[in-house]
């Protein structure tokens, strides 16, 4: 069953943007959703896309399609009916244990391997079925490849293999050292371009292999397995480097790993594939929090929750809230009704301008007045919605407070009481019955509150308008 927390964050306005991590910082492991403009043309469009190896290729796909099973068809079928678009600027990532056909597909993409059936488009050109000039052609302009194994000249510089995609592409020697060298710099690699690729670590050799893609300045990067052969600490340095890059350059990238830690670190949108087929396709957060099956729940099982679900992901709605111009006794009010001592109070279009507690309150109700200001704290933690929840946990222990997620603009989105992080963390329900939580518990009994409430009404005045407070609200 899904826990209370992930139905809740479906229900949410859980993304303020739609490029949600645009800001992703070194060691931050937030995925992002690619800011997704419909009208755009897809870098790549793939449909229906079948790759059977054999004798009789189209008869298994037309078994396929009878729904043959694949282990029953004649051949092997490495790619069964994937559909899918990668948008420009995205990093799409390719998932799937060894033989679930990931470097078929990529092989597919890229035209080095003609597809049993279906379509590819390239930026809106259809790939499939070109000859084999203009597929060069395409492959040359639109397409870069990095390998896992970094496929470098041993007998050539540096400089010359990161030039060796624009020597393929014609451009002239001066040109391309000078490119060449600019995209080293880029990498890490200033002060290397006259060595040879024996002289350097393997960390260094796979940063040469993308230079050398970057260098030919093609809007897609297909990447094997590009950092499965390095070290896990010069892997990870390479993992933050290519978004800083793809962030700096725009670039499409289609990333295959076997590694979901990898996929969920890298990947805007990841595609799981198991036996040739796309079993899913989403976020990370997606596949995490809505595994499409028992076979994606199980792979899921093992992530690092903490460094993939962000504070917009887990933040439940802010109920306990209060319009600037709502007065003391609506703030009480509030507060007794959801059994909390706290209530956010917020400005204009929900700019949360601090927090009244309920002892505050009460005596400003009590004082008879009018306004929250000489109750109001705007010491209250903030949190970024994109914030991973791994970085959330010291600002939590630090305060018996929710954390308040407020966007760029300071709008308050949502709230994480520490046991709603906790469930998170644990991927449990945050609470055992009806009721949800609201946090943190009153400290006054509600019959004081009541007593004090009916103590204060004044018939003759005007009450406090809660009309205004949500207009406030709205
Ligand atoms: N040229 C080929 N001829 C016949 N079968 C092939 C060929 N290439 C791949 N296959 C088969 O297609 C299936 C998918 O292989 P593929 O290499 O695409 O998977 P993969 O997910 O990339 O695995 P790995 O991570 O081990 O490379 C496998 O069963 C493989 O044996």
């Amino acid at each position: 069953m899904a826990p209370p927390w992930r139905i809740r964050r479906l229900r949410l306005p859980t993304r303020p943007s739609v490029r949600v991590r645009p800001h992703r910082s070194p060691g931050s492991s937030c995925p992002r959703t690619p800011e997704h403009n419909v009208t755009e043309i897809p870098a790549l469009d793939v449909q229906e896309l079948y790759k059977v190896f054999g004798r009789r290729p189209s008869e298994g796909v037309a078994a396929l399609k009878k729904g043959t099973t694949r282990d029953k068809i004649s051949g092997t079928a490495a790619v069964i009916d994937a559909s899918f678009t990668v948008n420009p600027g995205e990093i799409f990532v390719v998932m799937g244990l060894s033989g679930s056909g990931k470097s078929t597909l990529i092989r597919t993409l890229n035209g080095l391997l003609e597809p049993t059936e279906g379509t590819i488009k390239v930026f809106g050109e259809p790939i499939t079925g070109l000859d084999g000039k203009k597929l060069r052609d395409v492959r040359r302009r639109r397409i870069s490849m990095v390998f896992q194994h970094f496929a470098l000249f041993p007998h050539r510089t540096v400089l010359e293999n990161a030039a060796y995609g624009l020597e393929v592409q014609g451009v002239g020697a001066t040109e391309r050292h000078e490119r060449a060298r600019k995209v080293l710099g880029r990498v890490g690699l200033d002060g290397w371009a006259d060595s040879l690729p024996s002289e350097l670590s393997g960390g260094m050799q796979q940063r040469v292999g993308l230079a050398r893609a970057l260098a030919a300045d093609t809007d897609i990067l297909l990447m094997d397995e590009a950092f499965s052969a390095l070290d896990p600490l010069i892997r990870r340095e390479m993992q933050e480097q290519l978004v800083e890059l793809q962030r700096e350059l725009g670039k499409t990238i289609v990333f295959i790993t076997h590694d979901l830690n990898e996929a969920m670190f890298l990947g805007d949108r990841i595609a799981v594939m198991r036996d040739g087929r796309i079993a899913q396709l989403g976020t990370a957060e997606e596949i995490l929090t809505d595994p499409a099956d028992d076979y994606i729940a199980q792979f899921v099982q093992d992530v690092d929750r903490a460094r993939v679900l962000t504070a917009a992901n887990v933040m439940d709605a802010p109920r306990a809230l209060v319009g600037r111009s709502a007065g003391p006794r609506v703030a009480l009010r509030t507060m007794r009704d959801l059994h909390t001592s706290m209530v956010y109070v917020v400005g204009d279009g929900r700019r949360l301008e601090g927090v009244v507690h309920d002892r505050d309150v009460l005596r400003l109700v009590r004082r008879g007045d009018r306004t929250l200001d000489a109750a109001l704290r705007t010491d209250a933690p903030r949190v970024h919605p994109d914030v991973v929840i791994a970085d959330l946990l010291e600002s939590s222990v630090e305060t018996d407070l929710p954390l308040a997620v407020v966007d760029d603009a300071g709008r308050l989105l949502g709230a994480i009481p520490r046991v709603t992080l906790l469930a998170a963390l644990g991927n449990v329900p945050n609470t055992t019955g009806e009721l949800p939580v609201v946090e943190p518990p009153a400290t006054i009994s509600m019959e004081i509150i009541t007593q004090t409430l009916h103590d204060s009404m004044e018939p003759t005045s005007a009450p406090e308008s809660d009309a205004a407070s949500e207009r406030s609200l709205a």
